[in-house]
């Protein structure tokens, strides 16, 4: 069990993250807020490269930092922008790296290939990753964050950059992963973790705002998502009075998701909430009044 308390981080004087208070325990946990809400700071205290302010996390009931090397034996990371020599094949690459963290030549020769093969790049094992896709990239990276079969495996925005096929693998991939240890993954899209997740944390105003079940998150807002066919010109007065969530074209009609609180109308189509449909609502931009 790896647990955050109580934990704050400032910037000088600017305060980035408020009394967080998590668990996590093996499962796919998705660490969703947009950008700039402090998730790769998080991740940073949680990988012992930035120290809280204020709280302290905990693996197991120890202090992370106490227990130092041991605790980062324990630990995988998949940085936002990892670094890769483009004239190096997988192999070389995982290899120099198995190196820099004290694994035997046996041990890494050993673990290489198994690594390759459950990332899919058996068959790139000779190829440079200067001609890899973004996807065969972020591959690698997750298997240098698996080099040390670690017990917690965090992954900041590890989608970025990746086309619609390659986040499907990525996701079967991370599931796999996580049926026996804490995977972490940190993300702006929601479609990254609403399939994966077992349970979604948002950060706002620099506090957690959830950190549960998908079902339990799209349940606040139960009753307050519908849909309205209309006509294309009633469109810009509708947007001022509700937050629309979705817009489609329907057979020259305007089909909007929206979200109201209040004053329900009975030609409206009630629909189950989704979890984009909370994460719009939560991070809307302010200016959208309930004025109907
Ligand atoms: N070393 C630092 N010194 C000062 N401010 C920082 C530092 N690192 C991050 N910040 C600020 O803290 C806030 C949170 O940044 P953080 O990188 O954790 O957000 P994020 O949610 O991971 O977003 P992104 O995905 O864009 O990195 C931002 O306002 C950022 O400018």
């Amino acid at each position: 069990m790896l647990t955050v308390n109580s934990v704050s981080k400032d910037f000088g004087n600017f305060p980035v993250l408020q009394d967080i208070q998590l668990e996590f325990s093996n499962g796919v946990y998705g660490l969703l807020a947009p950008n700039g809400a402090g998730k790769t700071t998080l991740i940073k205290m949680l990988t012992t490269l930035l120290f809280p302010t204020k709280g302290e996390i905990l693996y197991e009931g120890q202090t992370i930092f106490s227990m130092g090397e041991r605790y980062r034996d324990l630990i995988g990371y998949l940085p936002q922008n990892f670094g890769y020599y483009k004239n190096y094949n997988p192999n070389q690459y995982l290899q120099y790296l198995a190196a820099l963290k004290g694994i035997s030549k046996q041990a890494a020769n050993e673990k290489i290939p198994q690594l390759l093969k459950l990332v899919a790049l058996e068959d790139a094992i000779k190829k440079k990753m200067g001609k890899f896709s973004g996807g065969m990239i972020q591959r690698v990276g997750i298997a240098q964050a698996m080099l040390n079969d670690p017990k917690i495996l965090i992954l900041d925005e590890p989608t970025a950059g990746l086309d619609p096929k390659e986040r499907v693998r990525f996701r079967n991939l991370l599931s796999d992963l996580a049926r026996d240890r804490i995977v972490i993954l940190s993300t702006h899209i929601v479609s990254d973790v609403e399939s994966i997740a077992n349970e979604i944390i948002m950060i706002k105003d620099k506090r957690v705002l959830y950190k549960d079940s998908i079902q339990s998150i799209c349940q606040q807002l139960d009753g307050k998502v519908y849909e309205i066919e209309m006509d294309f010109d009633q469109v810009k007065a509708f947007r001022k009075n509700f937050l629309s969530l979705s817009e489609r074209q329907d057979n020259g009609r305007m089909n909007i998701r929206f979200i109201a609180e209040e004053n329900i109308r009975p030609e409206w189509k009630r629909v189950k909430p989704t979890l984009e449909d909370v994460f719009l609502y939560q991070y809307q931009d302010k200016e959208v009044e309930q004025k109907v």
